[in-house]
């Protein structure tokens, strides 16, 4: 039976050894008050919006919903290279809501205060990242990738201290769940096998049921796992969005993007681009996303090397011959999309030159990624000085005359490509403005309208001119600041 506001909470992680999470209340906060309710995930959820909507007490710790058992989890994680113990230090898990479908999704707090695993920190969050991991991943959302979403973000009337004092938040985050390649490390790492075995079985039965009864059952949940990345990650390079912070504590293992620090999506296109204020070696840069995500594969490959086989020379191996697959699937994959891109069906040799051709001259003209696909959908040669070249004239011809060779009719390509290149994404200065205006002025009307335009980025809304133009040089922001 459904709980008060239609809460159906059956927390099956807290029925895991002990080892891997604490229990731990959100801290309550002075004056809890919505500044964004997602009414639509709340009916997705199979919860009373209107109901909940006038209850900011339930997402901010000062009442505890019926049936939750709230609990810090415990991981590991390597950050910008280097293993760390972590966990929850600002997030409690409320509990799994089972929605009308079944289907489980994990309900946390961001920002709810201190955990056993806070360390130096306050446990705590400001407004302006909070909103920014509210924009962009329901933006994501909005762009058919996976990803976490975010259900509220709740004011909580105190403020935090970082270079300055500012508005403090709680984001509600919904979740496939809150696994992370971290976790593993976490088990591996404290030498108890039965430990690691409980954590695989659950993650095959919550994430990969179809693997139960696998012969190697490690293996292949890191297999299913490498495939529900490389997809992840092809999808944010097709739409241009860079991470920024990949660290193994930020890799889940639902293939669900998540932790919208100093991420952002690129304007004109150079692989080498970077945002995070911390990325001094561009080690999280746009084109570094697939090898960096081979490497943290490589790390969870670690933590099940002594699944894969009792002896570890036999092992190593078989990871390796598995993670060595990654490239190869990577670009099949990447190919396919940028094909899509592209408009093309089926496959010829040259495609990979047309790719790479328009890829250089993009990078060479400091084009924009985004308008600039979205602009071949006109028909013709695409209005802008840009497009005049010799060079682009000479690109669009062959790419007319492949299209020409389709398979299929040319309205096909045009609405593949309308299905793949967003018009509108959340262009980073944008977000900024609006999360400054939200921040300093109290004024949440540009956060409002940003989300407006997110909602349907493969449309084609005259209202939405001002959300595709990519920064005047005055306003390009090269930088986002960690998430805090
Ligand atoms: N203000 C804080 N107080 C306590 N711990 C914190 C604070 N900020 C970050 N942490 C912890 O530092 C680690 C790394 O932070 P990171 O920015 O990746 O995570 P996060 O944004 O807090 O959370 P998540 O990955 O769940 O989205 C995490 O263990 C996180 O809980
Ligand atoms: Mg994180």
């Amino acid at each position: 039976m459904p709980s008060a506001f239609g809460f159906r909470f059956d927390n099956t992680y807290r029925r895991l050894p002990e080892a891997l999470f604490s229990d731990c209340l959100p801290q309550p906060v002075s004056t809890p008050a919505f500044v964004l309710f997602n009414d639509n995930l709340a009916q997705e959820l199979g919860l009373d919006s209107e109901a909940l909507s006038e209850h900011p007490e339930f997402f901010s710790g000062n009442e505890l919903l019926a049936g939750s058992e709230p609990i810090a989890q415990a991981y590991a994680g390597h950050q910008f290279g280097s293993l760390t113990m972590l966990g929850d230090g600002r997030a409690v898990l409320l509990g799994e809501q089972l929605d009308g479908h079944g289907q489980r999704h994990d309900i946390q707090l961001k920002g709810a205060g201190r955990t056993p695993f806070s360390r130096g920190g306050d446990g705590r969050a400001a407004l302006g990242p909070m909103l920014r991991e509210y924009i962009v991943s329901e933006a994501l959302h909005a762009l058919n990738i996976a990803t976490t979403r975010s259900l509220a973000v709740t004011r909580t009337g105190d403020r935090v201290r970082r270079d300055t004092l500012l508005p403090g938040a709680i984001l509600t985050r919904v979740a496939a769940s809150h696994i992370r390649v971290g976790t593993f490390q976490y088990a591996a790492g404290q030498q108890d096998p039965v430990l690691l075995e409980k954590l695989v079985d659950y993650t095959i039965a919550r994430h990969y049921p179809a693997l139960e009864g696998a012969e190697n059952k490690a293996l292949a949940l890191f297999e299913a796992v490498m495939d529900r990345q490389i997809d992840l990650v092809v999808d944010w390079m097709r739409v241009g969005f860079i991470h920024g912070v990949l660290n193994t504590d930020n890799v889940t293992l639902s293939g669900e993007s998540i932790d919208f620090g100093p991420c952002a999506f690129m304007d004109r296109f150079d692989p080498n681009t970077v945002f995070s204020s911390i990325d001094h070696q561009g080690r999280y840069a746009y084109g570094n996303q697939p090898s960096i995500t081979q490497w943290n594969l490589g790390r969870f490959a670690e933590t099940l090397l002594r699944m894969m086989d009792d002896n570890t020379d036999i092992a190593i191996e078989k990871a390796t011959t598995s993670l060595k697959s990654f490239s190869l699937r990577y670009e099949e994959k990447w190919r396919a999309m940028m094909n899509k891109k592209l408009g093309l069906f089926g496959s010829e040799t040259e495609d990979d030159t047309l790719i790479a051709d328009l890829l250089t001259w993009m990078h060479a003209q400091n084009a924009d990624y985004t308008n600039t696909f979205r602009d071949l959908i006109q028909d013709g040669l695409p209005d802008g000085e840009q497009y005049q070249s010799e060079a682009f004239q000479h690109w669009h011809q062959r790419w007319r005359a492949r299209l020409a060779r389709n398979s299929k009719p040319l309205a096909s390509s045009l609405c593949l490509m309308r299905n793949h290149n967003p018009a509108v994404i959340p262009r980073n200065h944008l977000v900024e403005q609006a999360l400054q205006a939200a921040s300093e002025d109290n004024d949440m009307t540009p956060t409002h309208a940003l989300l407006q335009a997110l909602s349907a980025p493969y449309a084609d809304r005259d209202s939405d001119d001002r959300y595709r133009q990519p920064a005047a040089p005055c306003e390009q922001v090269h930088q986002t600041f960690c998430g805090t």
